[in-house]
């Protein structure tokens, strides 16, 4: 196993399939590989299905374990099922998607090997979700989320992104997965880093401050020191008063509930709270490939981009100086300022990519 100079084993590898989304979520950080936004067809710079396959293999000889398949949206493209198919049998194989494709391939990702799932849900509400993704296709997540449980998947991780706008649906989203047996929460915490707007987030700590009040069992998972709540699901009434505490969540005097008074169920909440915090980079154990072939040693970076050209011994030499150079990004990267700001560390002003760094627009 490869392990970088700061103590970090890398164990997974997160891949880009595409940068094409059929959404356009108004927070998209898409994976730092710039707009989602162009053609919705298969583009000449994507990677090969044989060349994702050979990466994935050479990730296996580093004793890499577990990958991710992710985008832009990873089943715009046709062959996930093959490439999911084509995965070294000793990694766990999961995705993130936006759901919509799900209905009618759910069965043949977990034929294929396919283990879990991540969707990204952030509203229960149609208007809400069409005005944070741009989408008309509210119905077709929910059907995608059904065909995932349907198929097998487990679990099925709902992804909702924590900002001003959503804040007000955890509670409805945290009582609808402790309600439905296979269902998992991440809440994301809203990274401004890349796609801008930091006057849209609000503060991570209140949401947990909630969910610790709600938990029966409070767990930390090893990667990224990333808390776990058990929670209870309440009854009707107890929801509305939540809802009514989720639109405090949001406010900037915070709001905390009672516990709950009626239990019928359990669900497992997950807090994703990367901003500004350097014990989550600290126990960050992944590198990233892109849709066209570059490697990253980290989600906000596009300074650092490695080409893994087309052979497996450029593959390796890629992901050998993609570990040996890989830094954490809150902590030593960016390095606090006196009164609470981050700067860029002056040890990694000149840096060494391969490529000029992918563009955002508004
Ligand atoms: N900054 C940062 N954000 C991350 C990292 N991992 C996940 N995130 C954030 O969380 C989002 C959702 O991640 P997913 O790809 O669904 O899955 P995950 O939480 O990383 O992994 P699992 O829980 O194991 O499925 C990402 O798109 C990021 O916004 C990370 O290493 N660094
Ligand atoms: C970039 S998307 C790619 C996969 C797929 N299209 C989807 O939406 O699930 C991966 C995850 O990143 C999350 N995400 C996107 N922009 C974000 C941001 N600015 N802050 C936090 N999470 C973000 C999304 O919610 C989604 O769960
Ligand atoms: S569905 Fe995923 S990739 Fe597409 S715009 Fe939304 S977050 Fe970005
Ligand atoms: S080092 Fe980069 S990719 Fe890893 S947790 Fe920190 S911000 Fe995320």
């Amino acid at each position: 196993m490869l392990e970088d100079d700061f103590g970090r084993e890398v164990t997974g590898v997160r891949v880009s399939l595409t940068d094409r989304c059929n959404f356009d979520c108004v927070y998209c950080h898409n994976e730092g590989l710039g707009d989602t936004r162009g053609p919705m067809e298969p583009q000449d710079d994507e990677l090969s299905t044989d060349t994702v396959v050979a990466f994935l293999e050479v990730a296996a000889e580093f004793g890499v374990d577990s990958v991710k398949f992710t985008g832009g949206e990873p089943m715009l493209r046709e062959d996930v099922e093959d490439i999911v198919r084509r995965a070294p049998d000793e990694m766990e194989v999961s995705m993130t998607t936006n759901g919509t494709f799900l209905p009618g391939r759910a069965d043949d990702l977990v034929d294929a090997g396919l283990e879990r799932v991540n969707v990204s849900q952030d509203a229960l509400d149609a208007d809400a979700f069409a005005e944070l993704t741009q989408s008309g296709a509210y119905d077709r997540v929910l059907e995608g989320v059904e065909a995932a449980l349907d198929a097998g998947l487990a679990p099925v991780k709902l992804n909702m992104v924590v900002f001003e706008p959503t804040a007000g649906y955890v509670p409805k989203m945290v009582d609808h997965v402790a309600e439905n047996p296979g269902l998992q929460l991440q809440l994301i915490e809203y990274m401004p880093e890349l796609a801008g707007h930091p006057e849209w987030a609000i503060d991570i700590q209140r949401v947990h401050d909630w969910l610790e009040d709600r938990a029966d069992r409070v767990e930390h998972r090893e990667m990224h020191d990333r808390k776990r709540y058990w929670i209870h699901s309440e009854s009707d009434a107890d929801a509305d008063e939540a809802a009514h505490t989720g639109t405090s969540l949001a406010a900037s005097d915070g709001g905390v509930r009672t516990p709950p008074v009626d239990a019928r169920n359990s669900g497992m909440v997950e807090i994703v709270d990367p901003v500004g915090n350097a014990d989550f980079c600290a126990n960050c154990h992944r590198v990233r490939l892109t849709h066209d072939g570059y490697l990253k040693g980290c989600l906000n970076r596009n300074d650092d981009l490695r080409d893994i050209g087309d052979d497996k011994s450029s593959m390796r030499a890629a992901f050998r100086e993609t570990v040996d150079t890989r830094v954490p990004y809150y902590g030593e990267y960016l390095v606090e300022t006196d009164d609470g700001g981050w700067e860029r560390n002056d040890a990694y002003v000149d840096t060494d990519g391969d490529r000029a760094p992918y563009e955002y627009s508004e």
